[in-house]
């Protein structure tokens, strides 16, 4: 305890010469609450973030300003600020801010998610646009996705009649079906480590969306006075005893096998030594850890709190039904073809996705001495794009916090990173790469449940009695599991 304090007051003292020295040096900045000494406005920030800045914004405007700790940060909650940051000046705000988990759930920061901008990133980036996230290798893995998907439906049509924790459900076919694209196979539980391999998951993304001290307070970042690092480093070590094995066993099998996934392509351009860059273990370990974190839960949580909103709203949930009767039949399930031919789905989709932001905020840093809309933005700063704020504001949205699919009829406003006013995948040179791959895992898992299943209630509740609560993190998923009771439909 007394570490803590006596390192508090010498930071206190260390800020407070430091304003001092700049004082003469200050430019215009946005508006913003009042801080406190050290803090600044870490203190305004509680379990929900996202919801926080969004009412900072309804006082202090769509631009503002307000300091974690010692960096300054700019959040823009705003169709016209986010365009500025993500498209306009996307090229100085590509790179990411420090962050304390990165360096040990990235192998150094060698993956793509945390990766600062420049050559490494690029070569990275394009490795996984150009030879993993293509549209073939996508299609390639259809019957892969079909086969998970038709195991799960199986699972729950044995299920029908009793209570099914369908958030439960959904997350394992997410992972199921990444690990078969991925790793050619599905991994039980007890292959990573002891807490289950999405507890394990689930446990570095936890720790990756911890506050850390030492991301406010670089200097800190070594004392670790929270231990979060001392748990990260045990972390990434069960991840890398898990990750080489998977590599030692893609080795040994390389000349025998027919089908390719993902570690095998990878495998291919390393043993081709054609990269320009340096590709060995280490990035391939690098990737796999970020396809894994970033691929299972976004999916299963945009699922989920779709699901959670047919529920509340029955009628949305008939009309979707009877879509899907139209165009697929009662005597089969849904196929990857029938997708595109399916509007209401896809308004579903969006609709999802705008009240309920899976990723509600995306950060980067300024790379370089700027202004934006007169307001001066010093290097190393950190933005903040409130998606949340932004998909739930009424001046673009009619009626924003209600579920109404409806809305996407006759509007061209898409999904995939040119509307600003929806981007549930970001946009801009640090957008999510596998935009195609999460949109069609998405409707995919979304229509053959309802489809296959009329999805009710457990005994005694009422639509309106589901809660919409939120866990915030990277990814902000349902605080409470969503039970179901499955019945089966289909003829057959
Ligand atoms: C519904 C599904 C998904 C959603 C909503 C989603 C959303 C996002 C968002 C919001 C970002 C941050 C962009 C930014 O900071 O501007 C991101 C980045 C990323 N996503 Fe996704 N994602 C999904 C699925 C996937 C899948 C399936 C994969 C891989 C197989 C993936 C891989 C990545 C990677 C590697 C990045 C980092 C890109 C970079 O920094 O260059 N995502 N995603």
């Amino acid at each position: 305890m007394t570490l803590i304090w006596e390192t508090l007051v010498v930071v206190c003292i260390v800020y407070a010469l430091y304003e001092l020295l700049n004082i003469h040096k200050r430019k215009k900045f946005p508006h913003g609450p009042r801080g406190i000494p050290i803090l600044g406005h870490l203190h305004l920030l509680g379990k929900k973030p996202h919801h926080d800045l969004q009412n900072l914004a309804k006082k202090y405007g769509p631009f503002f300003y307000i300091r974690l700790g010692l960096i300054p940060t700019y959040i823009a909650s705003s169709v016209d600020t986010a365009e500025k940051f993500l498209k306009t000046y996307d090229h100085i705000f590509a790179t990411r801010p420090h962050n304390e988990a990165a360096k040990y759930l990235s192998y150094g920061h060698k993956n793509l998610v945390f990766a600062r901008y420049g050559p490494y990133w690029r070569n990275m980036r394009k490795l996984v646009t150009l030879d993993l996230l293509t549209h073939q290798k996508i299609n390639s893995f259809q019957s892969v996705r079909t086969q998970q998907v038709d195991l799960m439906i199986n699972s729950l049509k044995n299920d029908g009649g009793c209570v099914v924790d369908l958030s439960a459900k959904v997350a394992k076919l997410s992972a199921d079906i990444t690990c078969s694209m991925i790793f050619g196979k599905k991994y039980m539980d007890e292959d990573l480590d002891k807490r289950g391999f999405k507890g394990i998951l689930q446990e570095a993304v936890h720790l990756a969306a911890t506050p850390n001290l030492g991301d406010f307070f670089p200097f800190l970042g070594v004392i670790d006075l929270q231990g979060i690092t001392r748990k990260l480093k045990e972390l990434s070590k069960v991840f890398d005893g898990f990750l080489e094995k998977i590599i030692d066993e893609h080795e040994q099998s390389r000349d025998q096998k027919q089908s390719k996934d993902l570690v095998d392509t990878m495998l291919d351009i390393m043993h081709s030594g054609e990269t320009e860059f340096q590709f060995d273990r280490t990035n391939i370990k690098a990737i796999l850890i970020d396809m894994l974190v970033a691929a299972i839960d976004t999916s299963a949580t945009s699922v989920v709190w779709t699901v959670t909103e047919l529920l509340r709203h029955p009628h949305v949930m008939k009309k979707l039904q009877k879509e899907l009767e139209e165009v697929v039949g009662l005597e089969r399930m849904v196929k990857e073809s029938d997708l595109e031919k399916l509007n209401y789905l896809d308004m579903v989709v969006k609709e999802g996705m705008r009240l309920h932001s899976v990723v509600p905020v995306t950060q980067r840093e300024a790379m370089e001495d700027c202004v934006v809309d007169g307001y001066h933005i010093r290097k190393g700063s950190r933005i903040m794009i409130n998606h949340y704020a932004i998909q739930r504001d009424p001046n673009v949205w009619p009626e924003p916090e209600k579920f109404l699919p409806e809305r996407f009829v006759g509007s061209s406003i898409d999904i995939r990173g040119r509307d600003f006013e929806l981007l549930p995948f970001s946009s801009g040179r640090r957008s999510c790469p596998a935009i195609p791959l999460g949109i069609t895992v998405v409707r995919l898992m979304l229509a053959q449940l309802v489809h296959c299943f009329d999805l009710e209630l457990p005994k005694g509740m009422q639509p309106c009695d589901l809660d919409v609560d939120e866990h915030f993190g990277i990814v902000t998923c349902k605080e409470n599991h969503l039970m179901v009771v499955p019945k089966y439909r289909l003829n057959q």
